[in-house]
């Protein structure tokens, strides 16, 4: 119906696999193996009794046998219930975003706890480095002293004895680099990595309907996966070092002034207040900077992700302008956050390098006045103030990496806050039965949900179903009844509201996960294939670790698709490509048929699975499901009826409940909702 309208006083193009849905076009071309085998309107090619004519004979046998008198359907109102309309086109909630509790600097370290050999070993030589300026000071402060010396020859001694400390403190230098560099590196890599593994890992532990809210889409999930560790590896890394010898180098320089001339040091001291208000607005800078960074990169990454992943629909639609045009909005406060930071940073950077040229004026000015008034020896003088001069050098360099250092502390909390995100689809403490094996019945008994997405829809209200074991269940009902919703709950994908699902009359949460699903073999509409071999992607479904190769052979075998792989010239090693894209949709459905039977699945879903199929294709995969059913509980979705007649026992879903259940015959002779909707298909 809307297919008509939407095409009234228009050129229409239709690739069907339905027929029912091309009956009236003015053309129909039948393609085959790349080429255009027939053309007519429907009546001629049914007439011509050739291609066309074999694929409706198999979608719609009753139409050639004339077996049924075509109800004619003038303006019947369904009986399905409708009352959900508003409640369906209820938003997904906007979510808020949950605050994120800052973790301190040594939580951060806690985290490198596994490499603290190599953070031990880098720390110990930023600190050497940071050492070695005042040090320098101090023995050209005694080399300058000695300089007065009349006696040359005492005074040579003196040249060749820093020499020598000076080529020893060169290789002391040297090496300690080294180590600094390459350990604080090492430590990094291994951080990073296992970090982005604990993350993708817990990630893939949360119970679904943490990947149905908004703040978790894809984009956002990967955008954390691969800046947050990069963050938190930037900022503990060589950088540490550096803000490492800028603290060994203050201290250093703080405890000879101290000895040499305390008067000194205390002048310096008192300059201490402002390091301190600079370094604290800084970070307050940098912190909002890298917290709207963060949302600004997981937003504008969404919307990256939506358009390439869909980018033959964006090319369709023309699209691209808006695609970049929402890209910039969702990068826009992340510029206006920046700017704003860069301010800050710009007056912190300027203010930091003039602290320390005002610490080393009021020292030196302070200096001069002992030396000239008190008489205070200058090589004291000289130690204490040139010490301060080179340790506030190597203190501005910390300064320059202390934002990065803040980003680092603020990814780490945002790490943090995800690692701890408890999944609510877990384990029971002590499960019911372990090892528990599905025998293949189910239950849901007056379950009611609603999607914690969609708190205003309720999907499932009262819903009872009881499967038994061996039997052929269909759930029917017009599109968005729940039919869906039904199987993943089966699955605990989701817990309902209220009510209990069961499988094998034990209720669902008693049981471990795992244990549950991997009684469980589904083949959807649209089957989801990895780009991995061919024999990889059916070895994926196995229950009991990595199938043999014989395993793999027999579940294509039973899936009706061995003899297509091994008609390839890789056979089982064929790479599907991304999403599959190398096979058919007939081909890929069989793989995941093959996927699902090699679980040994005591209960078979089929969503819809020869839906998005041409005739052919469609015939062949149902005579693979109809093998795979053999001896197996099969609860099967379908919107061609034609496609369940033979089932055991038919569910019209509607309304949130089961409103109907009986044979076909049971439900035609019943005349309610699977009457109109039989009615209405045909
Ligand atoms: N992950 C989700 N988050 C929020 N709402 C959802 C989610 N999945 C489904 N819904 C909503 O729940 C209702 C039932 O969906 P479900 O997919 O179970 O219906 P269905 O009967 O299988 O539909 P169809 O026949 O079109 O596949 C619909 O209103 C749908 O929009």
């Amino acid at each position: 119906m809307f297919r008509c309208q939407a095409a009234q006083g228009r050129t229409t193009v239709v690739v069907a696999h339905r027929l029912s849905t091309i009956r009236h076009v003015d053309m129909i071309y039948v393609m085959k193996n790349g080429e255009v085998v027939e053309t007519g309107t429907h009546d001629e090619l049914i007439a011509n009794k050739a291609h066309y004519y074999d694929m409706v004979s198999v979608q719609e046998p009753q139409e050639l046998a004339g077996r049924e008198e075509k109800a004619r359907i003038t303006g019947k109102e369904s009986k399905l219930s409708e009352t959900e309309d508003e409640e369906e086109l209820a938003p997904m909630e906007d979510e808020k975003q949950p605050e994120v509790p800052r973790v301190s600097f040594w939580r951060v370290m806690a985290m490198k706890s596994k490499e603290w050999k190599w953070m031990v070993a880098g720390t110990i030589c930023s600190v050497v480095i940071g050492f070695s300026m005042p040090l320098f000071i101090v023995i050209f402060g005694d080399l300058f002293g000695s300089m007065s010396d009349p006696d040359p020859n005492k005074l040579m001694e003196k040249v060749k004895g820093v020499s020598i400390v000076c080529l020893f403190i060169g290789v002391v230098m040297g090496t300690s680099n080294l180590i600094e560099a390459m350990s604080f590196g090492v430590a990094g890599a291994y951080l990073t990595e296992r970090l982005r593994s604990q993350m993708f890992g817990h990630l893939l532990k949360q119970h679904i309907a943490y990947f149905d809210e908004r703040a978790n889409s894809t984009g956002a999930l990967c955008a954390k996966l691969s800046a947050e560790a990069a963050y938190v590896q930037g900022a503990t890394g060589q950088r540490i070092g550096i803000c490492l010898q800028g603290v060994g180098s203050i201290g250093l320089a703080l405890c000879l002034a101290m000895m040499f001339e305390y008067r000194v040091g205390l002048v310096a001291l008192a300059f201490l207040p402002l390091v301190v208000f600079v370094v604290y607005q800084q970070s307050k800078a940098i912190n909002q900077e890298s917290f709207g960074n963060a949302k600004c990169l997981e937003e504008s990454t969404k919307i990256a992700i939506e358009a390439v992943s869909n980018v033959r629909t964006v090319v369709c639609l023309g699209r691209e302008a808006m695609f970049v045009r929402e890209y910039v909005r969702a990068l826009a406060p992340a510029l206006r956050v920046a700017t704003r930071a860069a301010h800050c940073r710009g007056l912190v950077a300027g203010l930091s390098r003039s602290i320390f040229n005002f610490v080393n004026a009021a020292a030196l000015t302070y200096g001069g006045h002992l030396i000239v008034a008190e008489g205070v020896a200058y090589e004291d003088i000289l130690v204490t103030t040139q010490s301060l001069q080179m340790a506030s050098g190597q203190a501005q360099n910390a300064f320059t990496f202390a934002p990065e250092f803040q980003k680092g502390i603020n990814a780490a909390s945002r790490i943090v806050a995800l690692l701890n995100t408890k999944p609510l689809i877990c384990d029971p403490d002590i499960p019911i039965v372990t090892p528990f094996k599905s025998k293949g019945e189910a239950s849901l008994k007056d379950v009611e949900f609603r999607y914690p997405s969609r708190p205003g829809v309720r999907v499932l209200r009262g819903l009872d179903l009881q499967v038994d074991k061996g039997k052929t269940i269909a759930l029917v009902g017009r599109s968005g009844c729940g039919k869906s919703t039904v199987m993943q709950l089966m699955q605990r994908y989701y817990d309902p509201d209220a009510g209990l699902v069961c499988l094998d009359g034990l209720p669902l949460p008693k049981l471990r996960v795992s244990e549950a699903r991997a009684g469980f073999g589904l083949v959807s509409q649209e089957p989801v294939l990895f780009d991995y071999s061919i024999a990889e992607n059916i070895a994926y479904g196995a229950n009991d670790g990595p199938p043999t190769h014989q395993q793999i052979v027999d579940a294509a075998q039973q899936a009706n698709i061995h003899n297509f792989i091994v008609s390839l010239p890789q056979g089982y090693e064929t790479n599907i490509g991304s999403k599959g894209m190398q096979l058919s949709g007939g081909q890929k459905q069989r793989v995941a048929i093959a996927r699902a039977l090699i679980r040994q699945p005591k209960i078979l879903l089929l969503d819809e699975a020869t839906s998005a199929l041409d005739t052919e294709s469609e015939k062949v995969v149902q005579e693979a499901l109809d093998a795979a059913k053999a001896g197996r509980t099969c609860v099967t979705i379908a919107h061609r009826l034609s496609t369940i007649r033979d089932a055991d026992l038919i569910c019209v879903v509607n309304a949130g409940r089961v409103a109907e259940a009986g044979t076909h015959q049971q439900l035609l002779d019943f005349k309610g909702l699977y009457y109109d909707l039989h009615t209405n298909a045909t």
